[in-house]
Parts: C-alpha cells; sequence; structure tokens
C-alpha cells in the first residue's frame, strides 16, 4: 500500500523568484572597457598608420591579422570551449578562401554566390570531420586533424581545375562598393565583431554550457542530459564556419591565394595563438592572434636568430602560462575582486551546511499534477544482464522499484550494485534483459535520452565539471528541459532570454534546496562533501522523478550523513522515486522502503528493511553476525 503522500508546500510565485535572482557571473565592467577600446582603437588603426608604401604594408598586415582573429575565434569554441582538439583550421580557412575564389574567379559567380558557398563548404566539411571523430579525444583527434589538413593541402595543390594549383588563384574581387582596403577592413572588423558577439552570447547559453561540459566530463555530460553527438557536431561546426569566414575575407583582401598559406604549419600557429592568448576567452583568442602574428615582424631586426627567437617565446608562454595572457590578467583580477569583497579574506571551502525548509516550487508543481497511484511500479527490471568478457557483472537479475520509493540496493563490494546502475542510467549497454521506465522500454537508451524522460543520477566517485562555476555546474542539469537553439542565440531572442532566465531561478533554487550558495566558486575548490551537495543539486536540476545515487554517503562523516539523511528524505517528499545504492547501513535502515540485495551479480534476496535485514543469507553473504549482534 503506497502511503507516502507529498508534502506540498507553499509554491514561489515566479515573480519572486526573479527577484532573487543574483548575477551568473560578477560583473566585470574593467573587461568591457577593455573591449571598446580595443574596438575604438582596431577602427582608427588605419588613420595611426605611417604613409606611403610602409602604409600598404602595415594596411594589408592589418587585414592579415584581422582575417587571423576569426581562424581562433573558431578555435575558441571548438577547442576552448567543447575541448575537441584540432589541428586543422588552415584546412578550413582555405576551404573558405577557395569557395569564394573559386566560384567568382573560375566559375564566373556573383561575390555573394562565393560567400554562401565559403560558409556551406566548411560547414559541411566540418561536420563531416566531427562525424568520423566522433569518438576520439586528445591526441587521436588532434592525428585525425592533420591527416585531414594533409589531405586538404593535397586538394588545393592537385585539383587543378578548381583551386588553380600551384599557381593559386588571382583577381579575387571583394564586395561591390567596399573594394578601397580602408573600407574593406572596416568591413571585416564589422563582420569579426558580429562573430565576436555571436560567440560571446554561445559561451553564455545552454548551448555554451554544453560545449564546456563536454569539455570537462563527457560521461557527466551525457548524464547530465547533453546529446554528446549533436554537440560535439555544433562545435565543429562552428570552428569550421568562423575558420571558413576568415579565409573567405582573407581570399578577397589580398586578391591572390595559393595553397602554401593553407598548410599544417599555419594550423599549429592558428593553435599557438590560441594557447598564448588564453583558450577559453574571446579577449585571449583576440590577443594571441595579434601578437603572434606581429611578432614576427617586430623580431625581424634580429635577422636569422628571429624565428628560433620566437619558436623559444611560444614555448616560455606554453610552459609557464598553461592558461595564456589572458588567463593570467583575468585570474589575477578576479583575485583582486574577490578580496576587495570579502574583505581580503577568501571563503575557504569548508564543511557541507544543510539547510531545511526550502522548497523546489518547480518540482513540486510537476509532481502534484502526477499523484502517485497505489502499488504504481515506475521502474522495471527483467532478466537484466551485463557481462564484461568472462566476468558477469550482473546475471539475470530481476526487480521492480514503486513509484514514491526508496528503493536501496546493497550488496558486498564487486557484487555488481554500480554495474546495474550504470545500464539503468544508458552508461553502459546490457548483454540481455529489458529495462522498462513508466511502461516504455529504455533498454540501452543513451544517458541524456534517459534524463530527458526523468531519471537523473550522481556517481559513487562524484563527477562534476571542475573549471566551472557552482551555478553553471547546476544550470548543465537543466538542459533536457529548455529548448534555445543557435538561431535563438544567435540572435538573442526574447524567449531564450527568458529560458535563461528560467534555467537559473531553478539552478538557484536546486542549490538553495541542498542548502548551498556559494554560486561562482570553482567546483574544483570544493570540499567533497560540498561536491556532493553539487552533484546531487544538478540532478535536481533535470527536474527528475527518478534519482538514481550511488553511495552518496561515502566520504561523509556521520554528521555528514545524518543531514544527508535529512535531504534524501526531503527530495523523497517532493515525490522523487529513488534507487540507491549505500554501504552504510544506519543510512539504509532510516531511508529505505524496500531492499534488493545482490552478490556475485545475482539478486539474493529482497522485501522491507526488516525481512532483508533478518534473512540469513544476506547476513551470511554481506551483513555479517557481528551487524545482526550489534542491530540486537
Ligand atoms: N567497465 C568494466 N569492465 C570490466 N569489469 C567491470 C567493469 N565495471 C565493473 N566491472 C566488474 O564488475 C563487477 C561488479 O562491479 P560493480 O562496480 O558493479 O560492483 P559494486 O557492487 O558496485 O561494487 P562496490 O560496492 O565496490 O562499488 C566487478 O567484478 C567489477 O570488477
Amino acid at each position: 500500500m503506497q502511503t507516502k503522500t507529498m508534502q506540498t508546500q507553499s509554491i514561489q510565485s515566479s515573480g519572486g523568484m526573479e527577484k532573487e535572482l543574483k548575477s551568473l557571473k560578477p560583473a566585470q565592467p574593467i573587461f568591457i572597457v577593455v573591449g571598446l577600446v580595443l574596438v575604438v582603437f582596431a577602427f582608427c588603426l588605419p588613420f595611426l598608420l605611417p604613409g606611403g608604401r610602409l602604409g600598404n604594408y602595415y594596411m594589408t598586415e592589418l587585414l592579415r591579422t584581422t582575417v587571423f582573429c576569426f581562424a581562433t575565434l573558431g578555435l575558441t569554441v571548438g577547442m576552448g570551449y567543447a575541448g575537441q582538439i584540432s589541428l586543422a583550421q588552415a584546412a578550413f580557412f582555405g576551404l573558405g578562401a577557395y569557395s569564394l575564389a573559386s566560384t567568382t574567379v573560375l566559375f564566373g559567380l556573383p561575390y555573394w554566390a562565393g560567400v554562401v558557398l565559403a560558409l556551406v563548404i566548411p560547414v559541411v566539411t566540418g561536420l563531416f570531420l566531427g562525424a568520423i571523430s566522433l569518438r576520439l579525444v586528445t591526441h587521436y583527434l588532434a592525428l585525425v586533424t592533420i591527416g585531414f589538413q594533409i589531405i586538404i593541402q593535397l586538394v588545393l595543390h592537385n585539383w587543378k581545375g578548381v583551386t588553380g594549383g600551384a599557381d593559386g588563384l588571382s583577381s579575387i574581387p571583394r564586395p561591390f562598393g567596399i573594394e578601397d582596403a580602408k573600407w574593406f577592413y572596416w568591413f571585416c572588423l564589422a563582420v569579426l565583431f558580429l562573430c565576436i558577439l555571436f560567440v560571446y552570447r554561445l559561451k553564455h547559453s545552454r548551448l555554451g554550457r554544453a560545449l564546456f561540459a563536454l569539455r570537462e566530463d563527457e560521461l557527466a555530460a551525457s548524464v547530465a542530459g547533453v546529446d554528446l553527438f549533436k554537440t560535439k557536431m555544433l562545435a565543429f561546426a562552428i570552428c569550421s564556419t568562423l575558420g571558413g569566414i576568415g579565409g573567405a575575407l582573407y581570399a578577397s583582401g589580398y586578391g591572390y591565394i595559393s595553397p602554401d598559406v593553407f598548410i599544417f604549419e599555419q594550423s599549429v600557429t592558428f593553435f599557438a595563438m590560441l594557447i598564448t592568448g588564453g583558450a577559453d576567452s574571446i579577449i585571449g583568442a583576440l590577443v594571441g592572434t595579434i601578437l603572434l602574428t606581429w611578432l614576427p615582424e617586430w623580431l625581424r631586426s634580429f635577422k636569422e636568430y628571429y624565428l628560433a627567437i620566437y619558436g623559444g617565446l611560444i614555448i616560455v608562454f606554453l610552459i609557464f602560462l598553461p592558461n595564456g595572457i589572458w588567463g593570467v590578467v583575468s585570474g589575477l583580477y578576479g583575485r583582486l575582486i574577490k578580496k576587495k569583497s570579502r574583505g581580503g579574506s577568501p571563503e575557504k571551502a569548508g564543511a557541507i551546511k544543510f539547510v531545511e525548509g526550502k522548497s523546489l516550487s518547480y518540482l513540486e508543481q510537476a509532481n502534484a499534477a502526477t499523484p502517485i497511484r497505489e502499488d504504481q511500479v515506475i521502474f522495471e527490471v527483467k532478466g537484466l544482464k551485463k557481462h564484461f568478457g568472462g566476468v558477469k557483472a550482473v546475471d539475470g537479475v530481476n526487480f521492480n522499484v514503486k513509484k514514491g520509493d526508496i528503493h536501496v540496493l546493497i550488496g558486498p563490494n564487486g557484487s555488481g550494485k554500480t554495474t546495474v546502475i550504470n545500464v539503468l542510467s544508458g552508461i553502459y549497454t546490457a548483454t540481455e534483459g529489458i529495462v522498462k521506465y513508466r511502461e516504455k522500454e529504455i533498454t540501452n537508451h543513451k544517458p541524456h535520452l534517459i534524463v530527458q524522460m526523468g531519471a537523473a543520477r550522481t556517481f559513487q566517485n562524484i563527477r562534476l565539471f571542475p573549471e566551472l562555476s557552482v551555478i553553471d555546474n547546476v544550470m548543465i542539469g537543466q538542459h533536457t528541459r529548455t529548448k534555445a537553439n543557435l538561431f535563438h542565440v544567435m540572435l538573442n531572442s526574447r524567449s531564450a532570454r527568458e529560458e535563461e532566465r528560467k534555467i537559473r531561478a531553478r539552478a538557484e533554487e536546486a542549490l538553495a534546496f541542498v542548502g548551498f550558495d556559494n554560486y561562482f566558486e570553482k567546483v574544483k575548490n570544493l570540499s567533497y562533501g560540498q561536491q556532493r551537495l553539487v552533484e546531487i543539486a544538478r540532478a535536481l536540476a533535470a527536474e527528475p522523478d527518478l534519482l538514481f545515487l550511488d553511495e552518496p554517503a561515502a566520504g561523509m562523516n556521520p554528521e555528514e550523513t545524518q543531514e544527508l539523511i535529512k535531504l534524501i528524505k526531503r527530495m523523497n517528499e517532493l515525490g522523487i522515486t529513488m534507487l540507491l545504492i549505500e554501504h552504510d547501513m544506519q543510512l539504509v535502515s532510516q531511508v529505505a522502503d524496500y531492499i534488493t540485495v545482490l552478490d556475485f551479480g545475482k539478486k539474493i534476496s529482497e522485501g522491507s528493511v526488516e525481512q532483508v535485514l533478518n534473512d540469513p543469507e544476506v547476513i551470511k553473504a554481506y551483513l555479517g553476525e557481528e551487524f545482526v549482534r550489534a542491530e540486537t
């Protein structure tokens, strides 16, 4: 008989919630000022350059710097945000350049038709590269992109009918009305400004957070609801598009292109520009591009040594400034701000503190709409097997989880509990068996689809996004509940802004519910217990009706465990069903409605706390006689 009723506490009005909203990032007016000064300075540069032939030379260099900024901006998204290493940016740059040049010079198409192709061809090629390298990470991905770069180089050299071969293509037009060098430079600046605005908006959108989640931890991202395939493709598409735009503008600006510009060395230079400036920052990409474009010019007076000095400086930057120049500047600024706002004593990550009385209005509302039916089964596991070669980690397990229950899986180490949850949450594919969630078969569904249906999880060894702030970590949990797409982000539409406010309000509510308010601290600086809370808050932000908690009390002291018990009960009172793995029998006996016991991958017992704790087979396999004596 289902005895639980949901506590219906007062539901905050959305207006009330909005009033409580705090800003996502501390306002950093100095960066806006720096940005504006740079824009004005860049605009005025043609007037500041020396005249005569030298003026033309500087103008050309200025244009080169500007178009290179597109390529590094693309890498900011692909590598800095999404962590997808690419050593093929010069290839995309070349594809943009040749798409425009070939269509206008060789095939006589209008300029803007060439521009469209210069957008489409790099995107399609980028998506192709993304699709074939989907499962690859770090050096493997880097190797594939190098291979791709070399293929494009060969194509540019040898497909003479379309590329002009080693001679290249000349007389590439500029857009009508802006043929003059100064005007074309300003045109490039305007396009660059729009691209920067887009990349900035992307960073602060649900898509941007998904990219960062992908970079930080793919597995955690997928169980937080991020579709890894779509997100990687998005990263590759944006990276290659921006490279392509830069290439098209380069071709127009110079009027002549040949394959030797779009070579592997140039891809490495783009890579170095990004790393030197700061990989995940827009300003960093710009600073790195400006520095490494002009540095060879400034070092030319050192004659034959200049290349060695140039290379040496890059190595020094990479070794001593791993976050790039802008990483150092913003880090120093951040520390200064922290000191000022906290009277010189930065808040230390300390013991966890739970806050009672807070509610989760969005979950109360959702769950109030679906009242619990008597004995309703929410989750069914039938004949589940998961074998790793000869290891039968799970071997024909059956159990049902009733709606509203706290169902606990116990068993000795290595009995297959985590493997069961990994299969149920989509991380492992089942060797055999059926899993049904709300009467729908979900066996071997991808993790993000299972979260979308309403089943979120936490990990035994906590999997968060360490370089991101607490609030960003939790906001990622809302990914499957929201839908702003690339166009909404680009246009900064009203619906996208409203959705972003909602995401933040819910993330703040989830954090308040678990008793955490240090929003802007990077997760890597938190204590273990605090990270556990943030992980639970991220799962709550996914608006679950079922939670898988894998050993939530692991690493907690007895006081913290008592607080955790209260938290588990409060989540359950919100209507959340739970499937919990736990070794702490104090916790289990205080929260469990039903227990399933595993041993060597098989179910050996199930029932109420009393039934299971008195089952001789469970005592023999898991609890031991000492436990029974201590309990009686
Ligand atoms: N990815 C894997 N590859 C190979 N073997 C695995 C893998 N994951 C788990 N196993 C094996 O499956 C068995 C069950 O492991 P599992 O982690 O599910 O046990 P558990 O009951 O959760 O243990 P614990 O309580 O220590 O967390 C173990 O023998 C383990 O070594």
